[in-house]
Order: C-alpha cells, then sequence, then structure tokens
C-alpha cells in the first residue's frame, strides 16, 4: 500500500480562503473586528519565522494583528504588565505569547496571566480543564488542526486505537484528550514507554510528536494506519523534517502527513479559527 497524502498546506488554503469570507461578514455585518495581539521574547530565528507566518494568515484572511516584540532581557513583571494591558482592551480578541520564553520567565505564570477568554493557544488551565470535560472552550491549534485533517478525510475515530507518542501539554496531552472525546481508545507513550514498536504497531492513528528526527519508521506502523507527523526538524542542509521516516511509513500507512505542509500550516490555520470565535465570543468543543 501507498498511503494517501494529507495535505495540511491545501486543507489550510481552503480553510483560509473560507474565513476571509466570514471575516468579512463579520466587519460587514455585525462590526466585528477580529484581532490577534502576538508577543515575542526575544530574535531566535525559528520563532520569528513562525511568527511571520500567523502574521501572514492573518493578513489573508482580514484578521488584523498586531506583534509586540521584546527583548530577551525583558523582566518577567514587564511581560505581565503588558498582557494585563492587551486583556483590558476591548478591540483585542486573541493573545499569543510565543514559547518557548528565556529561563528567568515563568511559562506557566505567563500562561495563566493570559485572560481565557482571550486564550487562542487554548493553554490556559481553565481551558485546558473545560477539555477535560469535554465542554466548549478553545482548542489547542496543533491538536486541533490534526482532528480537522482526519476529519477531512472521514477517517474513522470513534472505537479505533489512537497511540500518541509524547505528553506535552501542547500537543500530545490535549491530543489523547480530543480523541477520548471522539471515543477513541487511547494510549499515551513517551520517552520512558518500554515496546515502544510494539505499541505503536497496534494503532489505527498513530500520533508522532517526540521532537527527534526519525524516530518512528515504518516498523512502528500498521497497515492502513493514519501516521500523523507533529516533528519539526531542521537539517544541516536546512531543509525541514519530522519525526517520522516517511519514505518506509508510506508504504505502510494509509494516510500520512508530510513535513513540511502537514501539521504545521493547519497549527497556523487553527489559530485563526480561535481568533475569529473569540471575535463572536464563544468557543468550540
Ligand atoms: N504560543 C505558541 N503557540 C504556538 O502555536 C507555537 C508556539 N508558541 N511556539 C512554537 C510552536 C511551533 N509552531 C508552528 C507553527 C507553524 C509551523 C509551520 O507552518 N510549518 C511549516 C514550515 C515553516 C517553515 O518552513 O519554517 C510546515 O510545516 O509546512 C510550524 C510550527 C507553533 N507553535
Amino acid at each position: 500500500m501507498t498511503a494517501e497524502l494529507l495535505n495540511g498546506r491545501e486543507l489550510s488554503d481552503k480553510l483560509k480562503e473560507e474565513m476571509k469570507q466570514e471575516v468579512a461578514a463579520l466587519k460587514e455585518q455585525q462590526h466585528i473586528h477580529p484581532h490577534l495581539t502576538v508577543i515575542l521574547v526575544g530574535d531566535d530565528p525559528a520563532s520569528k519565522s513562525y511568527v511571520r507566518g500567523k502574521e501572514k494568515a492573518c493578513d489573508y484572511t482580514g484578521i488584523s494583528s498586531d506583534l509586540i516584540e521584546l527583548p530577551i532581557s525583558v523582566s518577567e513583571q514587564k511581560l505581565l504588565q503588558i498582557i494585563e494591558e492587551q486583556n483590558n482592551n476591548n478591540d483585542v480578541h486573541g493573545i499569543l505569547v510565543q514559547l518557548p520564553l528565556p529561563d528567568h520567565i515563568d511559562e506557566q505564570k505567563v500562561i495563566h496571566a493570559i485572560s481565557p477568554l482571550k486564550d487562542v493557544d487554548g493553554f490556559h488551565p481553565v481551558n485546558i480543564g473545560k477539555l477535560v470535560n469535554g465542554e466548549e472552550t478553545f482548542l489547542p491549534c496543533t491538536p486541533f488542526g490534526i482532528l480537522t485533517m482526519l476529519e477531512s478525510k472521514d477517517i474513522d475515530i470513534e472505537g479505533k486505537h489512537a497511540v500518541i507518542i509524547g505528553r506535552s501539554n501542547i500537543v500530545g496531552k490535549p491530543m489523547g484528550l480530543l480523541l477520548l472525546e471522539r471515543n477513541a481508545t487511547v494510549t499515551y507513550c513517551h520517552s520512558r514507554t518500554k515496546n515502544l514498536r510494539e505499541i505503536a504497531s497496534e494503532a489505527d492513528i498513530l500520533v508522532v510528536a517526540m521532537g527527534r528526527q526519525n524516530a518512528v519508521d515504518g516498523s512502528y506502523v500498521k497497515e492502513g494506519a493514519a501516521v500523523i507527523d507533529v516533528g519539526i526538524n531542521r537539517m544541516e542542509n536546512g531543509k525541514l523534517t519530522g519525526d517520522v521516516d516517511f519514505e518506509s511509513a508510506k508504504e505502510k500507512a494509509a494516510y500520512i502527513t508530510p513535513v513540511p505542509r502537514g501539521v504545521g500550516p493547519m497549527t497556523i490555520t487553527m489559530l485563526l479559527k480561535n481568533t475569529i470565535k473569540a471575535a463572536k465570543g464563544l468557543a468550540e468543543k
């Protein structure tokens, strides 16, 4: 079998086109102008490039965005103060603080400071709590994007075995919760898991978010599985690659995401969705 490609770039383009119409209608009919504030601390080139991607996507869909750039030496107190100003600004619907933050800033404290109503990343504990409860909330963008890709191909989730490799707060943990809510049987694996290959090769849906190039190859993939590669690793030649050895995995999978043009663009697109939702004062289950 050779897998069908889950092309995140193509799906993103389609969704952005729809959102562009929706934003235009919101402006015209309800005088709502969705606005996202992005806060970037320091000048890490990868972070800068992601932030540029977000700005570009906002522009395309008619969402206005501000970028607040702060020096790497900025104090935690100053950052918290800026977040508070954004919380209190009624023209701002979404606030995103680009992660990771420098070591002298407590990331959890920063996430707690963002109003849950403007938390378009879906990282605030109130929103995570709602996700655990199955209540409506802002879904974390990467898991939301993955779910949207699976749904776009009508890939069955109910009753299927989903194996998540990686347990980060922003990808692995919420991914498992979302799939569980849709009646998958979910197994979490991580760096201490024994028999990773054995467990992974039982997955109908395999989500790989380990942060290590080629950590998973075709021998980890069940025939007919959907393989989702969340990894972004920059190779020596400057090109991006995922955590999955695409060539061997695609011979066994029924569906597979490429890197680049897979999960990454969907993450940004879901951020736009969440920003529109925030502007409308809603949150989605
Ligand atoms: N508060 C916060 N929210 C985030 O959502 C967040 C974050 N911090 N910190 C970093 C990660 C990473 N992330 C990506 C988004 C888009 C691509 C993306 O568009 N990737 C393109 C390639 C881009 C390129 O060529 O560099 C692709 O895979 O095709 C990648 C990575 C969001 N993150």
